[in-house]
């Protein structure tokens, strides 16, 4: 909807109604259009302001409404008709103008925004492009280098920026429509030619041919193979190139492609899907909208290695005062200037003082007995955990919630080693901890709703997205890691290569392949969990064949290289060679090469020719397969908290909306029929054997994954 009003005697006065972010629904789009032709046929009026309700101005085309029958008045159109109006439109810019809202107040004559506004154009971040007129009004306003920088990434500038760029006309500190309504009142009755940016021509820019060239090679390379930032640069290059009309039939073409596209679907539901994950919900009935987190003034970290270190910088950014605890003296000193380094470092580029008072030091773990949350990061080893948990509970002030940063041990073990077990919840980073989005906050049996609410809360506030998972053996990530990781390595013994797995992933978009990865992490990581688990021994020690372990496959390479002492890019050889030990730069490794033939005739495997789709099915299936197993053990609540966190935390390419909706769009028959089919050609491989709920699933019709929620909801009423 859209209100009328007329002030300051001459000003008509439209606000946009439709909260929380006042988007262009068709009720609010036709009530735009009769609510310009009203001000427009008032005499009384000399020039309009257009506003949002609750001091937000717009947040764009109603996502909600894509994918559905679409009526209503079409935006473009409605655009042309403020910019083609004989009285000034300005638009009074508070809180946000993104998408199509910017795209509303470029078709005004004047933006006046406040000094907190965000502005944007992040349609490309839903897989499309700003096809209100965007991409041919923004060059022609800011012209073609800057407007290709915020169309192809989508970002938000703030007003201030706005300002520099020539987006809007001018700034507040206060009342943003009433500075808007005499704006108008200046402007009312001057010529309004100028104003009209569809009829700017494009400003000239030098070699616009190498410029549109050098872009789009950039953009090539960061899009894994999302299509829209290529279609937002083609968009671009209309309007630097044709006249606006023609420009405007190329956005619309580009936007048809774009809009029914599967990259689009994909991006639209990961939006709605990072949304559903702060709804969270766990299977004793605690709930987001009901527990009541713990106020954390003062957060305490233990072990200052590179996880503990990261997880500082991240709470002191976030404004908590952090006691960092080390107990060695001398990598207590060295915490001490990293720390400082990445908080100066990060304040520089946000342009804050850093906050290197927020943290103060200590040897000993008693510091932290005024602390409202610890949270624990030294090495992953239990025995070790399972002291300082020990310490904790009996250092901690009563309340103390006390998390784990453990990437995949029993947190319930843990818990029952405090005295308050229901305070314990794990909260597993990712690495660099102050920069990876991700949190898998960790809830154990005996967890109370409000250490759950506390964790997501605290870890909302320092900027991340949080998904609460339930407790088991890698929670969902590495648990889901782990059959990806053994496919990859059954695929080498049968005859592909590094090179060739790799290209595969890397071509379905993600940044790295498996063993490009595990050289980056390091190959000892794994090794060590292995050898803690029991299946990393030497060859002939457990008397049993090598290539079988607990009664299943398994492959002993990853194993063998460690033994060779090659663990990656920190030793300069791994699954590739580097140019030195830390290099960056992978190549093939000759070595690697002879010492899988070998490894294959020591086994009497015969290489076989593997092709990329084969890599594909195997190592995306069996992840996929563990994500309907931890969907089915009730681990967490719907498959939009395992695609979040794949898409946050491992690189699954965001255009591919996360692996539980990938398989949706793939078809869950084609997905149960080839793990059928790998199954058979590998019986001894459990992790290809097709979940139950696969097969549920399919056997309901291969319900959309927007719709698995429910559908497990009466499967399980049905147990
Ligand atoms: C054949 C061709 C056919 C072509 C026809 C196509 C017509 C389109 C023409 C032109 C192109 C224009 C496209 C667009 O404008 S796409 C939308 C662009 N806008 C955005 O991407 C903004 C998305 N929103 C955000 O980034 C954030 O929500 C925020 C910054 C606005 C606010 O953030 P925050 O305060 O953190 O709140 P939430 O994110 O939690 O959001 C609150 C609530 O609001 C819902 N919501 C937000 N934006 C939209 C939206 N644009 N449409 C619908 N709903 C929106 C959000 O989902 C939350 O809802 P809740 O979870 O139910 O509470």
């Amino acid at each position: 909807m859209a209100q009328y009003s007329r002030v300051s005697g001459s000003v008509g006065l439209i606000t946009l109604q439709n909260p929380p972010v006042n988007a262009l629904s068709a009720a609010v789009r036709q009530g735009i259009v009769d609510t310009v032709k009203r001000a427009l046929g008032d005499p009384e009026v000399k020039a309009v302001v257009i506003r949002g309700q609750n001091g937000v101005f717009c947040g764009g085309a109603d996502i909600k409404e894509f994918g559905t029958n679409m009526s209503g008045p079409h935006l473009v159109p409605m655009i042309h008709a403020i910019e083609a109006a004989n009285k000034p439109v300005v638009a009074a810019i508070e809180g946000i103008a993104l998408g199509g809202g910017l795209e509303l107040a470029l078709g005004c004559h004047y933006r006046v925004a406040h000094s907190k506004a965000r502005l944007g154009l992040p349609e490309v971040t839903l897989g499309l492009l700003p096809a209100a007129g965007g991409t041919q009004r923004l060059p022609r306003l800011i012209g073609v280098p800057a407007a290709l920088d915020l169309i192809t990434k989508g970002r938000h500038i703030t007003a201030a920026e706005a300002l520099q760029l020539g987006v809007v006309d001018q700034v507040t500190g206060h009342g943003t429509v009433d500075a808007a309504v005499k704006f108008a009142l200046s402007v009312a009755g001057k010529p309004l030619d100028a104003r009209r940016i569809s009829t700017y021509p494009c400003p000239r820019t030098s070699d616009l041919d190498a410029l549109f060239e050098g872009v789009m090679q950039k953009v090539r390379q960061s899009a894994r193979g999302a299509i829209a930032p290529i279609a937002c640069v083609q968009a671009v290059r209309a309007a630097a190139t044709l006249p606006y009309l023609q420009g405007m039939e190329r956005e619309k073409e580009l936007m048809a492609t774009l809009f029914t596209s599967g990259q689009a679907r994909a991006l639209q539901y990961s939006f709605f899907a990072q949304r559903a994950v702060g709804r969270w919900s766990t299977p004793s009935g605690a709930r987001w909208d009901t527990s009541k987190p713990r106020p954390v003034h003062i957060a305490a970290v233990i072990g200052l290695g590179t996880m503990g270190r990261g997880i500082a910088v991240a709470l002191a950014q976030a404004g908590l005062s952090v006691i960092a605890v080390e107990t060695q003296e001398k990598q207590l000193m060295e915490a001490k200037q990293a720390v400082s380094g990445m908080l100066e470092r990060g304040a520089k580029r946000r342009g804050v003082a850093p906050a290197l008072d927020k943290v103060s030091y200590s040897h000993d773990i008693k510091a932290v007995a005024d602390a409202d949350l610890v949270i624990e990061a030294v090495f992953e080893d239990m025995a070790l955990k399972r002291t300082v948990f020990r310490q904790l509970s009996a250092v901690c002030k009563p309340g103390t919630v006390l998390c784990t940063n453990t990437s995949g041990l029993d947190v319930e073990h843990l818990a029952s080693q405090t005295r308050n077990p229901q305070l314990v919840v794990g909260m597993h980073f990712f690495a660099p901890a102050h920069v990876m989005k991700l949190l898998e906050v960790v809830y154990g049996p005996q967890s109370s709703p409000q250490a759950v609410a506390t964790a997501m809360q605290l870890g909302k506030k320092m900027g991340k997205v949080s998904v609460a998972v339930g407790n088991c053996r890698g929670f969902v990530g590495n648990r889901m890691l782990k059959p990806y990781l053994e496919q990859a390595f059954f695929l080498l013994e049968e005859g592909a290569t590094p090179e060739l797995v790799d290209r595969a992933l890397e071509e379905f978009g993600f940044p790295m392949g498996v063993f490009k990865m595990s050289d980056l992490s390091g190959l000892d990581v794994g090794w060590r969990v292995r050898k803690a688990d029991g299946l990393a021994e030497p060859v002939g020690a457990s008397g049993q064949p090598a290539r079988i372990r607990q009664g299943q496959r398994y492959s002993p390479l990853g194993d063998l290289l460690c033994e060779q002492g090659r663990f990656g890019q920190k030793t300069g050889r791994g699954w590739y060679q580097y140019d030195k030990s830390g290099g960056q730069v992978a190549s093939s490794d000759p070595w690697l090469h002879s010492f899988l033939e070998g490894y294959r005739a020591m086994h009497g495997l015969v290489a076989r020719r593997i092709d990329l789709q084969e890599v594909l099915e195997r190592c995306l299936y069996a992840l996929i397969n563990e994500g309907f197993r931890i969907l089915e053990d009730g681990i967490v609540a719907g498959p939009e908290d395992i695609d979040i966190i794949y898409v946050f935390g491992y690189g699954w390419p965001r255009h591919r909306g996360g692996p539980m909706f990938y398989a949706s769009m793939v078809g869950l028959e084609r997905v149960l029929e080839r793990l059928e089919h790998h199954h058979k050609a590998h019986p001894d491989v459990p992790h290809l054997q097709p979940c139950s709920l696969l097969r549920r699933l399919v056997s309901s019709g291969s319900p959309p994954v927007h719709r698995w929620r429910e559908v497990l909801k009466k499967l399980n009423s049905q147990l």
